[in-house]
């Protein structure tokens, strides 16, 4: 990418000073956020909507701004589909928040009572996780769905998103304020950091007693820098590196309709399957990748693999580690589930991971030795979805191991507190 046409942003901002005022004020925001009755989150979602639908023209045209500058910076066809908006896709993100304000509110759930032989009552009760930062890539539709999750489940949301869509994030964000100004909630309760500067993304990961769990929504670099800095909790929403696993007992015509959905349904998200694993013993790969190639999508194999259609390129080690986003799959032999299983755990990232078969041991297998945070049996990858899960909406794909994992929608952005009820009872 050319540097011809920088992001709007503040130079000289002191990214500490910034994130820690944002901070302090984000956490008043969460003590009122907490006690908020649902239908106020509601109307304020509600009332966002009505903005983002009265403010389009806008929106729009700051979203062109951004669409402008992505092209004189190079941005790739993939990336600029996702930073676009139009007035359909506008719809779609308002009728977003109304589906999050008709979401089942978590807070203040009840979800178990016990009661000890000495007479306490003890209970778990749903409870917001308090400040979530959330620092996400250039698409204008995660500012209203990450800024409209937290809200209906509590929290007050610092949100960081990519620099390439900061007007449409600014724009979209406006809205978001309308609706806490028109529910008479506090405008803090979702902040947007109002530069790019990365040293912002650094402030927020060490941001501990004000913010209390970050969320990085993204690829390598960033899940580099997580790494190296972050010292507030993580719940890591990262790269997808998915395999399809096609067993010697899978029937070809579903192994076939599901490699090439879960390649290349879309292949600019995270659910997307990246690498493609096929049994020796599996009867004939050719007419999956003649349907994979006649789709349009570049494969990468072994020799082996090669071997089965001159249009296949060779894979290099680097591609068994590689998230294309992009009409790219990478394919080898693999001798059973064993080697297939052995393959994703060097290889996946924990995100989503497949087997096609119809021999249920062997898929019961998969499904127990796979660590993902999401496996499928007969199933395209491309599932990985909070909507498609019936969660309503969705931050994204958890690939952390703790608190979380697979789609996150409200409760996922919820943790619990235990409440004891006594009648003087004393320890002895
Ligand atoms: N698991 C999930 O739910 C999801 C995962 N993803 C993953 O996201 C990736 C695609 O998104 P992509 O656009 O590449 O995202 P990037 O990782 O490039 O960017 C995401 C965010 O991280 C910031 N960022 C990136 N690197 C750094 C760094 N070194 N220091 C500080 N901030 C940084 C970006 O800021 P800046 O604007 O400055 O670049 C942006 O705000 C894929 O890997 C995809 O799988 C995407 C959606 C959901
Ligand atoms: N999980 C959702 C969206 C995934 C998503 O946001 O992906 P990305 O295009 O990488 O930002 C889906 O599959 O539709």
């Amino acid at each position: 990418m050319t540097s011809a046409a920088p992001a709007p942003s503040v130079p000289a901002v002191d990214a500490d000073a910034l994130i820690f005022d944002m901070g302090r004020r984000a956490r008043a925001a969460a003590a009122v956020l907490a006690r908020t009755p649902t239908g106020v989150k509601a109307d304020a979602l509600r009332a966002a909507a009505a903005a983002l639908r009265t403010g389009e023209a806008a929106i729009l045209a700051a979203n062109a701004a951004d669409m402008a500058r992505g092209q004189a910076n190079g941005l790739s066809p993939a990336m600029l589909d996702r930073l676009k908006l139009d007035p359909a896709r506008l719809a779609g993100i308002a009728a977003g928040l109304e589906a999050v304000a008709g979401l089942d509110d978590p807070v203040g759930k009840v979800m178990d009572v016990a009661t000890r032989p000495n007479g306490l009552e003890l209970s778990r009760v749903r409870v917001p996780l308090g400040v979530i930062g959330i620092i996400y890539e250039s698409r204008p539709n995660v500012t209203a769905d990450a800024g409209a999750l937290s809200l209906m489940a509590g929290n007050a949301a610092i949100l960081r998103g990519g620099s390439e869509a900061i007007e449409s994030s600014r724009a979209i964000h406006a809205a978001l304020l309308e609706g806490l100004r028109a529910a008479g909630l506090p405008e803090d309760a979702i902040q947007l950091v109002p530069v790019t500067d990365r040293a912002a993304v650094g402030a927020m990961l060490k941001a501990t007693g004000l913010i209390d769990i970050i969320v990085p929504r993204g690829g390598k670099s960033l899940v580099a820098r997580v790494q190296s800095e972050a010292r507030v909790p993580v719940l890591a929403h990262l790269d997808g590196i998915n395999h399809t696993y096609i067993d010697g007992a899978a029937d070809p015509a579903k192994a076939a309709a599901l490699a090439v959905n879960a390649k290349m349904r879309r292949t600019g998200v995270c659910g997307a399957t990246e690498t493609l694993l096929v049994d020796r013993a599996f009867a004939d790969p050719r007419p999956i990748l003649a349907n994979l190639l006649d789709a349009g999508c570049e494969l990468r194999g072994t020799s082996e693999i090669q071997s089965l259609d001159p249009r296949i390129l060779p894979a290099g080690e680097e591609d068994w580690d590689t998230e294309y986003l992009d009409g790219i799959c990478s394919i080898k032999f693999v001798d059973g589930v064993g080697e297939a299983i052995s393959h994703i755990a060097d290889h996946a990232s924990h995100h989503t991971d497949a087997i096609v078969t119809e021999d249920a041991e062997v898929a019961e297998r998969f499904l127990a030795e796979v660590d993902s945070a999401i496996v499928m049996w007969n199933a395209s990858t491309q599932f990985a979805d909070g909507g498609e899960f019936g969660l309503g909406a969705e931050i994204g794909i958890s690939t952390g191991r703790l608190h979380a994992r697979g789609p996150v929608a409200l409760e996922g952005l919820t943790t619990y507190k235990w409440v004891v009820r006594g009648t003087g009872q004393t320890r002895p």
